[in-house]
């Protein structure tokens, strides 16, 4: 039988995922070609978000590469836009002149952002967040400039501010409506969120309509219509996007938002289809892959010649991807005249949840704080599940109390556990017993559960924990290090001891990375675990360190630096004063602050002035910037507090001096206290120390940033020597044992306080650790007076013109 010519108009995940489907159904029926506008073979578009937020990588987000397109026999027509389409012909035309016949068409040209007509809006600096470009335009952007601005509280717009944050900008979002996300919060979810989002870091304006963008060429600031201004170099329009149909519209089909398609995706045009954000079903244009995916499978199968059900519409959930943040929404989630809410509200835990039923239906819900139960809410609304009176409130507590906590257990057969692409628990279980998958992607390889946005990845992990039982290989759900490689962090750390490799490059070749240069998250960490596993031999990757550690110094906002010395145990005096007086005034630096840790901050030095700066001080670095010891703060104990009943200066001084600029997997605090008031705030600290009638007490994982957490009781010791041997074999294992990046606070939640407490509790472990911790300590030197002493290296790093 001869083929028929199948043309799809359009590269992206809604219209390849119908490809796919077809192929699922035959691979003889249609000689396929595809015209795509962007270069880059069909990629996960939901990812650019996480490309942003530095999760992933561009390279890294291909759903398809070239060779598929090659093993499928697909004739694929990258950077090649159709420009018209000739139905009396049954032709398309592209940009390049070529005309390529169909028997069918289908159209899958998604969205276009959405740009205000605003004044301004052509400007250098203002972009929309749409494609791999945009992306890279920001990811630029924020190397050489500082204050970002997103128009647009939405899913986008929150979650570009999120990348950007990350990136380092300072960010503003400016949202029209009076509290976030209206399209699919409710007024207390929508201002919850903000609170959680401003901790994080972020700014907001709401309640603001931008008039105007200003700047010469490039962006410099935003006017709005109640005549404030906002400065900023990058602004971001995320306030939503609208179909692509002007090619379909020209080409005689009936478009109305979306392109007009009936059950079967036909549009008014025989043989010609639409799916995908430019479809518009009943009078609804979808911005979803879930619905997209659905259309998919009914097109696929109509276009095949298969028996199927037609597309009755969706509705619709959706989840933010801004790590930290639970946010979760699904179906008619506002209550009205004919709509009761349930709510629930843990004002302690910061946890919201709601449910909207229409008599006895589940129609919405709203989740914040807590979207474990989303799936199970969203299956019962999709079910339109009828439930009673007695069920209602139980709803909303959390399930699978029954089942020893485990909420997948609880859930029946045919609750979905992948939103994106429709998959049940049931499918899920059937792919493992009957197909035999085992990991997690080999169950997205197999049903796509987990191919899209990702967020579902845990619950697939725990039905194969459920289904396999103790047959499941838990380490193939290992987290790798990063994207160029498949190797968790301890098979990385145990490849290096065991094949002695020295050095970044030796990794990456002898471990198979599938990049040459590896990426922003392994080479920093890479070179942590190097220099962990031979503090004697391995030379340090200056290269592969994030700029501040670099550098020496904390960059700041202006593109100035901060610069913090040593003070030991927060103790000064009057020649260390008087020097940084005079440093202070002959560089005629700014601002002089006093820090959090007891310690002196030099604020708005030159880059090209640090070297000199650090000359004349002639202090130790503080290390302000490492992922190592920070400081040591101090009361002032015995000596002159009337409670006192330990020296706290000594032991503080001590410990500073002992461990200054050991590398860490992430920055150590410390705090020694005379007595249980804790005035240095031992509690809230990496390692802290509180002075007791004979001897102290070792408390460890304290944390009081972000994720405050108060420090477990480690042990208590006789003397100040025990406590130096405990916290040297402490800081030793968590050298060796956490994730690069990982702070003691989430290290022992992870490893647990019992498990830290018997490797310390086995005096010879202990000795080891402390043996190695000395081998560490002992090639320590300042890097400030070697920068100094170096006329290379600072020739290098501060006297060129280009930032590093
Ligand atoms: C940053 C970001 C995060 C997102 N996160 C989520 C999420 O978490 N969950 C979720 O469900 N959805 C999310 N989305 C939405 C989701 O990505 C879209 O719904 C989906 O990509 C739409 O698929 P589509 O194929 O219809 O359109 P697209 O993926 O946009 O593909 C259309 C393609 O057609 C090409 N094209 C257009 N016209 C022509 C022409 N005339 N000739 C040739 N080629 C043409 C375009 O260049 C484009 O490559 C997100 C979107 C973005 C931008
Ligand atoms: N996690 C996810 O599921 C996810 C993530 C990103 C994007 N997306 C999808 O991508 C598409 C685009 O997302 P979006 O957030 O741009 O669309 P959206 O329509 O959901 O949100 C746009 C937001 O911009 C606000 N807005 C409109 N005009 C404005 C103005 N002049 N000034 C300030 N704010 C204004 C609106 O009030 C609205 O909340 C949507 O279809 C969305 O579903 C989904
Ligand atoms: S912690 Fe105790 S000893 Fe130290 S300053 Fe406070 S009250 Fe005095
Ligand atoms: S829920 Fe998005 S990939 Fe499964």
């Amino acid at each position: 039988m001869e083929k028929k010519k199948l043309v799809l108009v359009g590269n992206g995940m809604a219209g390849v995922r119908a490809i796919e489907e077809v192929l699922n159904i035959s691979k003889e029926l249609f000689e396929i070609t595809i015209f795509g506008s962007e270069p880059h073979p069909n990629y996960n578009r939901i990812l650019l978000s996480k490309v942003l937020q530095g999760d992933t990588d561009v390279k890294d987000i291909t759903l398809n590469d070239f060779d598929w397109y090659k093993e499928n026999n697909i004739q694929l027509q990258t950077k090649e836009t159709v420009i018209k389409i000739d139905s009396g012909k049954k032709l398309v035309v592209t940009d390049l002149g070529r005309m390529e016949p169909y028997d069918e068409l289908i159209l899958a040209t998604g969205s276009v952002p959405f740009i205000l007509p605003i004044p301004g809006a052509d400007k250098d600096g203002v972009t929309a967040f749409r494609d791999i470009q945009d992306t890279e335009v920001m990811l630029e952007a924020s190397k050489n400039y500082k204050k970002a601005a997103v128009i647009g509280g939405g899913l986008l717009g929150l979650e570009a501010a999120r990348g950007l944050l990350n990136l380092g900008m300072e960010v503003t979002v400016i949202h029209l409506a009076p509290y976030l996300m209206e399209r699919q919060l409710d007024p207390t979810a929508g201002k919850l969120l903000q609170t959680e989002l401003e901790k994080q870091g972020m700014a907001f304006l709401l309640e603001k309509q931008t008039k105007e963008i200003f700047g010469a060429d490039r962006v410099e600031g935003l006017r709005f219509s109640d005549g404030t201004e906002l400065e900023a170099d990058l602004v971001i329009m995320a306030v939503g996007i609208k179909p692509n149909v002007e090619m379909a519209k020209q080409s005689g089909i009936t478009v109305n938002r979306g392109i007009v398609v009936n059950d079967y995706l036909q549009t008014n045009v025989p043989d010609i289809y639409a799916v995908g954000e430019c479809a518009e079903h009943n009078g609804i244009p979808y911005g979803l892959v879930a619905p997209l995916y659905e259309q998919g499978k009914v097109l696929a199968k109509y276009i095949c010649g298969v028996e199927t059900n037609p597309y009755q519409g969706s509705v619709l959930s959706t989840q933010l991807k801004v790590s930290g943040v639970e946010v979760f929404s699904a179906g008619d989630f506002m209550e009205e005249e004919d709509k009761k809410a349930i709510k629930v509200f843990d004002d302690q835990e910061n946890i919201y949840k709601k449910m909207v039923l229409r008599g006895n239906k589940l129609v919405g819900a709203v989740l914040f704080g807590d979207s474990s139960d989303g799936n199970r809410l969203f299956s019962m609304i999709q079910k339109q599940a009828d439930i009673s009176d007695t069920m209602k409130v139980s709803i909303l507590q959390p399930l699978g109390q029954e089942t020893g906590g485990s909420l997948v257990a609880a859930m029946d057969d045919e609750e979905i556990i992948c939103g994106c692409n429709g998959v049940s628990k049931g499918a899920i279980i059937q792919a493992i017993q009957q197909k035999g998958c085992s990991s997690v992607d080999e169950i997205k390889a197999c049903t796509s559960a987990s191919r899209s946005c990702g967020g579902c990845k845990p619950l697939v992990a725990e039905v194969l924990q459920l289904t396999l039982g103790s047959t499941f290989d838990g380490s193939v759900q290992k987290e790798a290090i990063c994207t160029c490689t498949t190797l968790s962090r301890d098979e990385v750390v145990e490849e290096i001891r065991a094949k002695g490799l020295t050095h970044i490059k030796e990794v990456m070749n002898v471990l198979g990375w599938s990049t040459e240069e590896g990426c922003s998250k392994c080479r920093p960490a890479l070179n942590y675990y190097l220099g962990m596993v031979n503090p004697t031999e391995y030379e340090d990757e200056r290269e592969s360190r994030f700029v501040n550690e670099r550098m020496h110094a904390n960059i700041q906002k202006d593109g100035t630096y901060s610069v913090v010395p040593r003070m030991y145990g927060g103790v000064t005096n009057s020649q260390d004063l008087r020097r940084i007086a005079d440093v202070v005034d002959k560089f005629e630096i700014p601002l002089v602050k006093l820090t959090g840790g007891q310690r002196i901050d030099l604020l708005g030095v030159k880059k090209e002035d640090l070297p000199k700066v650090w000359k004349d001080l002639d202090m130790p670095s503080g290390f302000a910037y490492g992922k190592s010891l920070r400081t040591v703060k101090t009361c002032v104990g015995e000596q002159f507090c009337r409670f006192g009943t330990q020296d706290s200066m000594g032991l503080g001084i001590d410990l500073e001096k002992k461990f200054e600029g050991l590398q860490t997997p992430h920055k150590v605090k410390m705090a020694v206290s005379a007595c249980p008031r804790s005035c240095a705030e031992s509690g809230f600290k990496d390692i802290g120390f509180i002075g007791i009638d004979g001897g102290w007490e070792i408390y460890i994982g304290g944390n009081g940033g972000t994720h405050v957490r108060g420090g477990d009781l480690l042990y208590k010791v006789k003397t100040a020597e025990e406590a130096m041997e405990i916290t040297s074999a402490y800081l030793q294992y968590y050298r060796e044992s956490a994730n690069y990046l990982e702070r003691t606070s989430a290290w022992i939640e992870r490893v647990g306080l019992e498990h830290v407490r018997s490797v310390l509790d086995d005096q010879e472990k202990r000795k080891e650790l402390s043996t190695r911790m000395e081998e560490a300590l002992s090639v320590l030197k300042d890097p400030w007076k070697e920068i100094v002493e170096d006329e290379k290296v600072k020739k290098e790093l501060f006297e060129s013109l280009v930032m590093s």
